[in-house]
């Protein structure tokens, strides 16, 4: 082998725990390369997070453009360009492209282009995306290798070329009738907009209901409103095979509670989960065990198996989110000055981007009830939030989850507009260590969804009368 070139941080994968590692780290005087295979600045920038509500968005202005007689404004009928679509979202990704290789510049950070592999403890060869290799070695190394989508095991499924959440963000046209396997975040914010664009969608679930992890009451409500803009979920079932070709037409078999089920469409979505990119990268070489689902294993720091290696984000089993994997970033900083930083214990607030917004922070009913902790209820209708009047957005509520010996806020669930935006409120608050009460007794502005917190708490939480159904 030859001699491999050495830095003090070596990070394989420019995710969002990666970049700022390295930028923090080479301005503080450190030598530093990142090694990345296609994105810069990882999944959330290109693939994820802001392209995705870049494109929900303009489905929601397709949605308001249907409803403009209902705001007084006289519409014609509404065409959809989905390559304008596209067009929009490519341009600000190019745009969020351009500051990472900024941040990139400034800091000192070298960035390489390339697909690493372990080939001995703490060295990586990189196969360079311009041709030819390069053998790197740290000091210290930092895994954030991200996830990709999964694929179920489903006769048929793989053939058929479905779309994952990175090509349906490039489609250049509105498929005819797509089909959407999995009812979670990715399902869930990929059905909405298509239908919206003027697609036909079908969303196949395996679980009883959406957003399997959410109170049934707030799956309710969002079955209810796909069900009004024309989504039809087929829930409890189990996929048997499909055939044909995604973008030509598909033919998928479910099995349901009421028997077998054929859905045709042109075009067929996996959002059934992710896997981690741990495979084939030789990962045993380098001394770092994996979970039995292929997850890196950490400790709380965020330490490997292998001495002076770590692992970060999605890749080491983190709660699947960018705030999460920002967070693990911290970790390991302040670790490095010298603290003592974990992930133990960490409040983490979700937000799904359907419309109704899903915001949610702390415990919910099925988690309460699942952990055994005894918790009163205080709930509100989003109709009873008065800025919701004035947008014509008044379907949802509010829910929030207080302690039964103490008025200690256990959690909170906002589905309604600007969900995701409230929860804000209350986890600063849960973080404080306030009581329910401080919040019911705040001057919020008027009139702003936060102002429905003094709503809900008005009336002093109960306790559930029965689980949540
Ligand atoms: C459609 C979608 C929408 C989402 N929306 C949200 C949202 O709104 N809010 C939210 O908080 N989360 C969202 N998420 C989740 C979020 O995107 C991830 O949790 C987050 O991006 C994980 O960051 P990471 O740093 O762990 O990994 P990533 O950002 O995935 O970075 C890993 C990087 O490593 C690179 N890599 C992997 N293996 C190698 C190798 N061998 N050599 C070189 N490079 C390699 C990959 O190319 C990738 O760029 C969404 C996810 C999806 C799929
Ligand atoms: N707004 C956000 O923050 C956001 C958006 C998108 C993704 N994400 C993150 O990415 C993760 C992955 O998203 P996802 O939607 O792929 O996963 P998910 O776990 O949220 O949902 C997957 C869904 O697919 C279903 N499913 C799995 N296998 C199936 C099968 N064979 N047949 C039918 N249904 C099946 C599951 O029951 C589940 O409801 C999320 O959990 C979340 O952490 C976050």
């Amino acid at each position: 082998m030859s001699k491999p070139q050495h830095y003090d941080f070596l990070i394989l994968g420019s995710g969002e725990s990666g970049k700022y590692l390295a930028w923090t780290m080479a301005k503080a005087g450190h030598r530093v390369a990142v090694v990345e295979r296609r994105w810069v600045g990882g999944s959330c920038p290109n693939i994820a997070c802001l392209p995705s509500k870049n494109v929900i968005y303009s489905g929601h202005v397709a949605s308001l453009f249907r409803r403009g007689q209902e705001f007084g404004l006289a519409a014609g009928p509404v065409s959809v360009d989905m390559a304008a679509v596209r067009a929009r979202k490519r341009k600000m990704v190019d745009e969020l492209i351009a500051v990472h290789r900024k941040n990139y510049a400034d800091s000192g950070a070298e960035l390489i282009m390339g697909e690493g592999r372990f080939v001995a403890p703490r060295t990586i060869e990189v196969q360079l995306q311009q041709g030819g290799t390069r053998l790197l070695s740290g000091e210290r190394v930092y895994l954030n290798l991200g996830t990709r989508a999964a694929i179920p095991d489903v006769p048929g499924l793989r053939q058929s070329s479905p779309l994952t959440h990175v090509e349906a963000l490039e489609l250049d046209h509105v498929p005819e009738h797509l089909i959407v396997l999995g009812g979670g975040y990715v399902g869930l914010e990929f059905a909405q907009p298509m239908r919206r664009f003027g697609s036909r969608v079908t969303v196949v679930e395996h679980g009883p209901q959406l957003a399997g992890r959410e109170d049934p009451d707030v799956a309710r409500l969002l079955l209810r409103r796909f069900a009004d803009e024309g989504i039809d979920v087929v829930l409890n079932a189990r996929p048997v095979k499909v055939e044909g070709r995604s973008g030509d037409s598909v033919r998928f078999q479910v099995h349901t509670a009421t028997g077998e089920r054929i859905i045709e469409g042109s075009d067929i979505l996996v959002a059934a989960g992710r896997t981690p990119n741990t495979q084939a990268i030789g990962l045993d070489a380098a001394g770092v065990n994996l979970d039995e689902r292929g997850y890196v294993q950490v400790n709380e720091r965020l330490e490997t198996s292998a001495p002076g290696v770590w692992a970060m984000g999605d890749c080491a089993g983190s709660p699947q989110f960018t705030h999460v994997a920002f967070d693990d970033f911290r970790v390991v900083r302040d670790n490095l000055a010298g603290g003592d930083r974990t992930t133990r214990d960490r409040l983490v607030p979700y937000g799904m981007f359907t419309d109704p917004e899903l915001g949610r922070v702390g415990l919910n009913e099925v988690a309460a009830q699942r952990a055994g902790i005894a918790y009163r209820v205080a709930r509100t209708p989003m109709a009873a939030v008065l800025r919701t009047r004035t947008l014509s957005e008044t379907g949802g509520f509010l829910k929030a989850l207080v302690a039964v010996d103490s008025d200690r806020l256990l959690g909170f669930t906002a589905l309604g507009a600007s969900g995701g935006e409230v929860i804000a409120v209350v986890q600063t608050a849960m973080l404080a260590g306030l009581p329910y009460t401080a919040l019911r007794d705040t001057i919020f502005a008027h009139p702003t969804i936060a102002e429905g917190l003094t709503v809900l708490f008005a009336n002093a939480p109960v306790a559930p009368t029965a689980a949540v159904q």
